[in-house]
């Protein structure tokens, strides 16, 4: 086998001319041949014949006549000759004429590169070499094994790897340098036994002596034991004297024709190669010569032909053919390349270790491939189920948001729903709802309270409220001008229900609270709070107007003066506070459980309706005197929570109310004579007055805050009509009232002295009942000494409220505070005759009575009321054309503002109780 890359070669091509032998001297032959260099050789035959011929040879290696055979070796065989030592096949040819000196030149080459090969394997210890030796001869196309001994021919075989071999040759494997020069002497020997024969001086076969060298390592090496394996040829061919020189005939001539055959063919395969692929066919097989030298001639092997001359002119012609030879054989290419001859076990190995690396690389490539795809698909899943994780976790979330959505939802309808039954039940029990679906749904359509009002009633005519007492066969439906009588049968019908169970548990409730109000409340402090000095700090317009720029102008009125103007007549304009709404002073605050709230509320809805029941007797006789009604106008927010009324302050009322409070007084006793639910609305009435007294001193911190700048404010507003509606109108009645009442106690003192103070006073009237009457109780203790169990009667308390409401009224006050505020602009308030009223008196006539009590008592009597109040002259001097009397409308409004605020029952029956007092 070959190993490495050959590349193309030419043959080295040498000239050798050797010198004149004796017989050429002796003949005189002239040399025409001259060696001008070692590779070039000229011609010096001037003969016209020659012309035709080039007289100067190049090759590659030109040697004279004094050339040594050491000399032709080393530079035209040697370097040929020892590649076989690297395992490449060499040849060494001697080509030219019989007695050029082939033989002389041959000889001493094979024997140099023997030399040199021993010498090599010497130097080369470490490498095993194997020299095999073989020697033909062909002879007329016979291949004749000379090492044999005999004359067999020997036939060729064409081996695929070794190309064609000589059957049954002898290779004889040399021991030493020795034993290869006896073989070669042998080969000499059965040469020129054959050769004598015929020719005494020259030799007519083709001697071929074959050193087969194969070289391995000694030691193992991981890289494998490798043998290299070449042979070396050297080849001394015949004479290629043409046959016609030699003279010969017969078995000469035979001899010759097949020297010739193998020259011939020879020539012409050299012609060929020489001409490359050009050159077509190679007609190798045609001798045996140059079947057996195929591999030496244009093949795996690096070749040397060295041509020999006589330089006697009368081998002239054999001399230039051999140069022509020479010329054409330096044009072939052959492609050695390294024969490594590899063992068997040195093959299985190789193999293995082959088949080993391939294996490894295939399962590399496959764990490679297959790591790289599982690591992908790995990472893809690995992604998929973290996605897959979060989804559901986000699924678990919005489940549970879903459920905690749901629980709030139902949470949400059933409060609503129980608010809406416990609102139901209130409104069941207590008519004034009904009073105000009513009034929302036949009044309002002719009074114009402004935008704000009507949507906020809109709202409530769609409410399932009104539905629901519509349908309640227990509240009856009142008419809008008698408002009064429906209420109080309401009151007759749901106190005989309620009235029995009422009176000591309520009873007992109240002394409870005013205990623990007793433990709780700091009075220092709420003497100081309710101090006059603070009162009068909160109450001066200053303090309104900071508060109110504070506030970043959220006021919204109802009605603007401007708009009055071009209102109804009948329009007055609502002053609240929202902190008002906001508070709930009321003992249940304390309980924080809702259910205490409402068993509360129930329970003072029951004694509402026992007190509606007692009023409605009392209503029998204010019917019989509706002058009184109008004076009710004031009495609106003039309810005495904790008001201290006595008998010396009744003593202290001025003399033109003097009158009608001695009869509101003997009729309330009459109504207590004549009705024994009178005492119940008294303890009613002590009741309140305890809880106020709690409240007040309670929430005497946050009253301080909340004072009627804000309270007007947040009322005018109109999204306080529609977010506001569901708060007690308890805190209204209880809250604020404390602070403003110590004010009006104070400004009371000076009532009659500067009779235009309310100008600057938002907050004026509502209790000057309480320093007209002559004490001005600024103190929660004194607020106790209000009881009506030990002090004064519910006669004088009404009373005195009455003389309130009359002072307030000959004050001209024109703003009720306290949650109301009232404001009389309507510029005709032309009044009738009030003693002309009766229970026979129509609906129309009743209120015009109502009307002309109201502004009786409203228009100043002083003259100068006119200039300080140009509005109130307007008033005085106005066209009154409503069919409504102002007290009427006060109480409507009130009432709304009951509807608006969910003023607790109790609350609306104090109210109601308050109205048929001063009627009283
Ligand atoms: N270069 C040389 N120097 C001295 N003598 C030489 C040289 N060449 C050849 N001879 C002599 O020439 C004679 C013939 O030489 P040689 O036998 O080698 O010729 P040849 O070419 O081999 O002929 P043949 O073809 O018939 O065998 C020999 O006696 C040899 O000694």
């Amino acid at each position: 086998m070959t190993s490495g890359g050959g590349k193309g070669e030419k043959i080295l091509v040498s000239v050798r001319v050797r010198p004149r032998n004796d017989k050429e001297k002796t003949r005189n032959d002239i040399c025409d041949w001259e060696c001008v260099n070692n590779t070039t050789i000229i011609c010096n035959n001037n003969l016209p014949e020659r012309s035709l011929f080039p007289s100067t040879y190049t090759f590659d290696k030109v040697f004279g006549f004094d050339s040594p055979t050491k000399q032709v070796y080393e530079d035209g065989a040697k370097e040929v000759a020892l590649c076989v030592l690297e395992g490449i096949n060499s040849s060494i040819f001697a080509y030219g004429q019989t007695s050029s000196g082939k033989t002389y030149t041959m000889s001493g080459i094979t024997k140099f590169a023997m030399n040199d090969i021993f010498c090599y394997i010497q130097k080369h210890k470490e490498r095993e070499f194997t020299l095999k030796f073989s020697a033909i001869e062909i002879y007329n196309e016979a291949v004749r094994d000379l090492l044999s001994g005999d004359n067999n021919q020997l036939r060729l075989l064409d081996d695929p790897e070794r190309g064609t071999v000589v059957e049954k040759l002898i290779e004889e494997t040399l021991r030493d340098r020795t034993h290869l020069e006896e073989l070669l002497s042998i080969c000499e020997t059965q040469r020129k036994i054959g050769e004598t024969s015929l020719n005494e001086t020259s030799s007519r076969s083709h001697q071929i002596l074959r050193l087969t060298i194969e070289s391995s390592r000694r030691e193992f090496s991981p890289e494998g034991s490798s043998t290299l394996a070449a042979s070396v040829c050297f080849v001394d061919l015949a004479g290629s004297e043409r046959a016609s020189q030699t003279l010969s005939a017969g078995a000469r001539l035979k001899e010759g024709c097949h020297i010739n055959r193998s020259l011939l063919t020879l020539g012409t395969v050299i012609r060929k190669l020489s001409k490359g692929r050009n050159g077509g066919h190679i007609p190798y097989r045609d001798s045996k010569l140059t079947r057996i030298l195929q591999n030496s001639l244009g093949g795996n092997a690096r070749t040397a032909i060295i041509c020999t001359m006589s330089p006697a002119r009368s081998h002239v012609e054999q001399s230039r053919n051999t140069l022509l030879f020479a010329t054409c054989a330096k044009e072939v290419t052959t492609n050695a390349q390294v024969n490594l001859v590899v063992s068997e076990k040195a093959l299985v190995k190789q193999l293995q270790q082959e088949l080993a690396r391939m294996e490894n690389e295939l399962k590399n490539i496959g764990s490679s491939s297959s790591s790289s795809a599982g690591s992908d698909f790995y990472l893809l899943l690995k992604q998929k189920e973290e996605v897959i994780s979060q989804m559901e976790e986000q699924m678990k979330e919005l489940k549970w948001q879903r459920d905690v959505a749901q629980s709030r939802v139902e949470t949400l309808l059933k409060a609503t729903a129980e608010e809406r039954s416990s609102r139901m039940d209130e409104h069941s029990m207590l008519s004034s709802v009904d009073f105000d679906a009513d009034l929302r749904r036949r009044s309002y359509d002719s009074i114009d309270i402004g935008e704000p009002k009507k949507m906020n009633f809109e709202l409530f005519e769609n409410s399932e409220e009104d539905d629901f007492l519509v349908e309640d066969n227990i509240i009856p439906q009142f008419s809008r001008y008698n408002l009064y009588n429906g209420w109080e049968e309401i009151v007759q019908k749901v106190e005989g229900a309620c009235m029995e169970s009422e009176g000591e548990q309520s009873r007992v409730e109240a002394e409870t609270v005013v205990e623990s109000h007793d433990d709780i409340v700091d009075k220092k402090a709420v003497s100081e709070v309710l101090s006059p000095r603070k009162v009068e700090t909160i109450s001066s317009p200053e303090y309104y107007m900071d508060t109110e720029k504070a506030e970043n102008e959220e006021v919204e009125e109802i009605s603007t003066p401007e708009e009055d103007e071009n209102a109804e007549p009948e329009t007055y304009e609502l002053t609240f506070k929202k902190s008002d709404f906001e508070m709930r002073p009321s003992v249940e605050v304390q309980e924080t459980q809702s259910v205490k709230e409402e068993e509360h509320e129930k329970k003072e809805e029951r004694k509402t309706s026992s007190s509606k029941q007692a009023e409605q007797h009392s209503n029998k006789e204010e019917d019989s005197q509706p002058e009184e009604q109008s004076e009710e106008t004031v009495k609106v927010d003039l309810i005495p929570v904790g008001a201290k009324l006595n008998e010396e302050k009744c003593d202290k009322k001025l003399p033109q109310d003097a009158d009608k409070d001695y009869r509101s007084e003997s009729s309330v006793t009459d109504a207590v004579e004549n009705n024994t639910t009178y005492e119940a609305l008294k303890e009613k009435v002590k009741e309140m007055q305890r809880k106020i007294e709690y409240l007040m001193s309670m929430h005497t911190s946050e009253q301080q805050q909340q004072l009627s700048p804000s309270f007007r404010r947040d009322y005018k507003s109109p999204e306080f009509f529609t977010t506001k509606r569901s708060r007690s109108c308890r805190e209204n009645l209880l809250c604020v009232r404390s602070p403003l009442w110590f004010d009006n106690l104070e400004t009371s003192n000076n009532l009659n002295a500067s009779p235009g103070r309310h100008m600057n006073k938002t907050c004026s009237i509502s209790f000057d009942s309480g320093s007209s009457m002559g004490s001005t109780p600024t103190d929660a203790e004194s607020l106790k000494d209000c009881d009506p169990e030990t002090g004064n009667s519910f006669q004088e308390f009404v009373a005195g409220l009455q003389e309130m409401a009359r002072q307030h009224s000959l004050d001209s006050t024109p703003e009720i505070d306290y949650g109301i505020e009232i404001k009389p602009e309507s510029p005709g308030n032309q009044v009738s005759d009030p003693h002309n009223r009766n229970e026979e008196t129509t609906n129309d006539q009743f209120e015009r009575e109502q009307a002309h009590d109201l502004v009786e008592n409203a228009v100043p009597k002083e003259t100068d009321s006119t200039e300080t109040y140009p509005e109130k002259t307007q008033v005085a001097t106005g066209q009154y054309s409503s069919k409504f009397s102002d007290f009427e409308r006060q109480q409507r409004q009130i009432i709304e503002l009951w509807a608006v605020c969910s003023v607790p029952l109790v609350h609306r029956t104090y109210f109601f109780l308050l109205f048929k007092g001063y009627k009283r």
